[in-house]
């Protein structure tokens, strides 16, 4: 997260860092007690490993009361996701038991009504992602407040130039924005999941270069059906 803040500790307790031998690389979030939601594109350098996901987290590295590293038993990328764009770009996680539930870790309602956040709502996203041009990694959760933008404004020529489809949003990116490592976190605009972080252009704080991510509400159907599959 560029130029936001450190969260309040453990206020959102739905949070989860995806990781990689005990490094960051992606943001998620609980959807339901055994089940993670992030974005497909984090498994491209991750040569097939299963991530572990750590839950009920503020530090990355300090003991914390609730914090706790789960095992992954399945990942489902959306079939439709791909390294070439940023289509579909979502990713479920089966974790190897139910989540442990308390004031640290939580589930977060995800938006089921597929209709579009209105430009100007003001909405929050959070993440361990790098916080400076440096590629600084914070230890500490931190979180930005970022105003929607229309698909219009988003689609416009200089900006993501008719890329943006229906199954997906735009944030203001000027100076404040989602960077490397923020994606697969959630975009809470009213206390409901709205979007999913991706990557989009890879470039960070860049008002010509909106935040993109996915919308949730049209996906309700295919993570609900995943859900059910695997959980038998
Ligand atoms: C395997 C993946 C972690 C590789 C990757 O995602 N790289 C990467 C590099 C630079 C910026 C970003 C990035 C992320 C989230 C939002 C944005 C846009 N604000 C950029 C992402």
């Amino acid at each position: 997260i560029l130029r936001g803040s450190v969260a309040r500790p453990h206020l959102k307790p739905y949070m989860a860092s995806l990781q990689l031998d005990g490094q960051h690389i992606c943001g998620g979030f609980l959807i339901a007690e055994q089940w993670v939601l992030s974005a497909a594109h984090c498994t491209e350098e991750t040569d097939g490993k299963l991530f572990q996901v750590l839950l009920g987290a503020h530090s990355l590295t300090e003991p914390e009361p609730h914090k706790r590293l789960y095992q992954v038993r399945a990942q489902f990328p959306h079939p439709g996701s791909n390294i070439h764009n940023n289509k579909d770009d979502l990713l479920l996680l089966q974790l190897e038991e139910k989540a442990e539930l308390n004031a640290d870790v939580r589930v977060l309602p995800f938006q089921r009504e597929d209709r579009d956040v209105a430009a100007d709502t003001v909405c929050e996203v959070a993440g361990w992602g790098t916080i400076d041009h440096s590629g600084t990694r914070p230890d500490k959760l931190h979180q930005v407040e970022r105003p929607v933008i229309s698909r219009d404004v988003c689609n416009h020529r200089t900006r993501h130039d008719g890329t943006i489809t229906r199954n997906m949003m735009c944030t203001d990116s000027r100076r404040k924005d989602t960077c490397k490592g923020d994606s697969g976190g959630p975009l809470v605009c009213g206390g409901v999941a709205e979007g999913v972080v991706t990557a989009g252009s890879r470039v960070c704080g860049n008002y010509k270069k909106p935040a993109i991510y996915t919308r949730i509400a049209p996906y309700a159907d295919w993570i609900d059906s995943v859900m059910a599959s695997a959980d038998g």
